[in-house]
This record gives C-alpha cells, structure tokens and sequence, in this order.
C-alpha cells in the first residue's frame, strides 16, 4: 500500500507520455496558497486524488494525473489514457472540468485549451462532413455558406415561418435556420415546421437552381431528439440543428450515432457558452468547447464574428483555425459566424477570418428596408463582392439590394 497526498501529483521534470491528455488551465490560486500548491490540487481532484492523506494499492496511481508544468498563471496537467472511458465525452469533462472549477484552493481556474492525443481522439467519431457540406450537400465551394434566422426568433406561425424561408432561399440563402429557443412550441410545431419549410424549400431549388437545406432544431429531451432526428431524416433534409451546452454533451453523441445513419449532419448552435467563457479567468473557453464539439462530431459549431457583431467573441480566428487544423484523422469543422451582422460587415469579416465559414443574418436580412428577399439579395452581393475582391460600395452601385443595406447601416456594428 502507498500513501498519497496532493504532493503526488505535481513532478515539474515529468515528460507526458503520448497517449496522455495535456490540458492547460489558467489559475489564480487562492490568498494562502502558491502556484505549485494549487497545480496538485487540480491535478488531484481532476483525476483520483482528495484532499486526505489515501493509502492506496500501487497500480492505482497509474490513473493520477500530474502537474508538469507552472509558466506564469499557467499550469499543465497530464492525464493518463486509463483515466479515461472511451468514447465518453460527458465522463471526460467530469475530469478536467469538474468539481475543480469550484475548488477554495482556487480563486479562479479557466480550462483553456487541450492538447487531445490518439488513443482518445480516436475514440470519438468526430463530424461526418465539417467543411465539405459546402459542396457535399450545398453549392458553395468556393464562398461562404449562408444562412438566415426568421426573426422575431419565436413567434412566427407555421405559415409565415415558411414564406420567410421561401423569400430568403429565393434571395440567394442557403440554410434556413430555426433560432436556438425554437423547437416545438404551439404556434410553430417541428413536424409542420419541417415539412412545410421542405415543400418550399423544393421549389426554390427550382427556382434558383442552387440547393438549399435546413438547420432544424432538434433540441429537446433524448427521445424527443431521436425522434425530431429520424422525422427530419424521412422528410428529406439533410441537416439538424443542436443547442449543444444546454442539451448536453450526452445527447449530442446520441445525435451523432443517428445522424451517421441517416447520413445528416449538425449544426452547433452554442447558446449558453458563455456562462462557461464570458469571465476571461474563469470556467471553460470557447476553445476548449469547440474541441469537445469537433470530437462529439458537430459539422459546424458558431465561433463569433471575430468581434465584428452584436455578441461578445473570444479568440473567433484561433478557433477557427483550430477547427481546421489536423486532428488525428478527424474531420474539420466549418465555423458559423452570427450575432448582428449584415451586409455591410461582410468584406471586413472576411478579411479577419476568410471565406471556408457559414454567415448566418436574421437581422442583417430580416430588417432590410425592402423586406427579408431583398435583404437576403443584398447578403449574398456583400459575400459576392468580397469573394471576387470588389469593393463593396462599388459594386452596391450596380446592386440595389446591397445599395440600400448600406445606406441603412453602412459599416456599424449593432449595439
Ligand atoms: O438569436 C440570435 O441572436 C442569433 O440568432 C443571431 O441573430 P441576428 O443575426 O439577428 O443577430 C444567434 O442565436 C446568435 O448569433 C448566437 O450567438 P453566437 O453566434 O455568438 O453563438
Ligand atoms: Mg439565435
């Protein structure tokens, strides 16, 4: 039997093993302790430590995580693979961002960022397409995909829910997009919702030439989201929607077993997040959730507007390029930048995090002078414009659309 104590897990010579989770939290210990202090206590609590001298059979200690690493108000811990069940994204977070975050050795600690190694990744199915829905299953290959939000984001009936749609798939959107407190309410119901939004959604591929989909929300209770899964699969649409803070990572796995069936894939709507990443010193970063989400396999996840919008951002360009990165073989995922953008804020939007993104208006299309078609003609001559390299008030002169978006609100970002 071996005694262990918090000491026992912090060895600032160790060298991570490969197969071990590296995460790096930022800390302000508490008044009476030091950095190296609270380091153990993170990776003791975070793993299979307490706060009482434990004695323990030998081999227990192979599952101990170890704080290897003190820069600043940095630490790094490495998590042994053992720790971890596979595939099991809720019992991973349970770890690295669990009853840590309310420790009183810590004033503060913020998860931010994880270095994930094979053995785990690779037990995550992460997306089914991530980018290459821009040509798998839209026409945007060489643009950003669109998106709109009808806005008021509840409220609209049935009816008028899918007359929007129609004038915005017809204005040159791609993606009609439920807002993230819409599911099944009375004066909106999913299953009406979806086939009706699809009858019209046909018509305007006619029309346009150009395909067009769905973001249906599916959010709701497991069951109920198998169910809304399997119906938006019957009806012929080929993406799902997901709130995957408040619905849990749980259930975004569940969502991904049946999507990979059915061959749909998923949008990440983050509404929540930042109760988790507002507080720059605490809790988890959007970074961190964005990684978790790439493994659950979300296809795109929204990751701010590169501060351009109405909501506050964190870091949206190294997400970004985080989710693009190479991951052990899983897929990308494509950002989705919303939250008060509209015409105007395009060309500088694409300038800070380029053209592999989604760009979803409500707004930006629904509060067009000239009624939601119009403004979803004026959206996609910004993104047009800023593609082909024109300046945008230059091409407005030949695009009424464009012409009156910017005359109603130029270059501003909303407040
Ligand atoms: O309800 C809203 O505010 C939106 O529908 C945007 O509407 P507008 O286009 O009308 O602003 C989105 O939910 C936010 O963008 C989510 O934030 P984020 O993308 O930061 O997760
Ligand atoms: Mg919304």
């Amino acid at each position: 039997m071996t005694g262990i104590t918090y000491e026992d897990f912090i060895d600032l010579d160790y060298e991570p093993a490969d197969d071990e989770l590296v995460c790096d939290f930022r800390v302000t210990p508490a008044s009476d302790m030091d950095m190296e202090s609270a380091g153990s206590r993170v990776a003791s609590e975070s793993s299979n430590g307490t706060w009482a001298e434990l004695q323990v059979e030998g081999s227990i200690t192979d599952l101990s995580a170890t704080c290897f690493d003190i820069q600043g108000d940095r630490i790094r811990v490495a998590y042994p693979d053992a720790l971890f069940e596979h595939g099991n994204m809720p019992q991973v977070l349970s770890c690295i961002a669990g009853n840590i975050l309310g420790m009183k050795a810590v004033e503060r600690i913020r998860l931010l960022d994880c270095d994930w190694p094979e053995p785990l990744t690779s037990s995550f199915p992460g997306p089914q397409y991530g980018t290459s829905v821009r040509s798998e299953l839209l026409d945007a290959a060489d643009r950003p995909i669109t998106a709109t939000v009808p806005k008021p984001k509840v409220g609209l009936s049935t009816d008028q829910h899918v007359q929007v749609a129609y004038e915005a798939w017809t204005g040159g959107i791609d993606l009609l997009k439920d807002d993230e407190n819409l599911t099944d309410q009375s004066f909106n119901r999913y299953e009406d919702r979806l086939y009706q939004s699809l009858e019209r959604r046909d018509e305007a591929e006619e029309e346009t030439g150009e395909r067009k989909s769905y973001l249906v929300n599916v959010t709701g209770t497991g069951d109920q989201m198998l169910e809304r899964v399997q119906m938006a699969a019957d009806a012929g649409c080929e993406f799902v929607m997901v709130d995957v803070v408040t619905a849990g990572w749980a259930a975004v796995q569940q969502v991904r077993e049946l999507t990979e069936e059915e061959g749909l894939a998923i949008h990440a709507h983050r509404a929540m997040h930042a109760a988790f990443d507002r507080v720059p010193d605490h809790g988890v970063s959007m970074r961190a959730l964005a990684q978790v989400a790439r493994l659950c396999g979300v296809d795109h996840i929204h990751t701010g507007t590169a501060d351009l919008g109405k909501l506050e951002n964190e870091d949206t360009a190294g997400i970004n390029e985080w989710l693009a990165s190479d991951l052990h073989g899983l897929k990308d995922v494509l950002p989705m930048a919303s939250g008060g953008l509209h015409p105007g804020l395009v060309p500088e939007l694409v300038d800070r995090i380029g053209t592999n993104i989604g760009i979803q208006a409500g707004g930006g299309v629904h509060g067009h002078p000239d009624g939601t078609h119009a403004g979803a003609k004026a959206l996609r001559q910004s993104i047009d414009a800023a593609v082909a390299g024109i300046d945008i008030e230059e091409y407005a002169d030949t695009h009424p659309e464009l012409r009156t978006a910017l005359d109603k609100w130029g270059t501003e970002t909303p407040r």
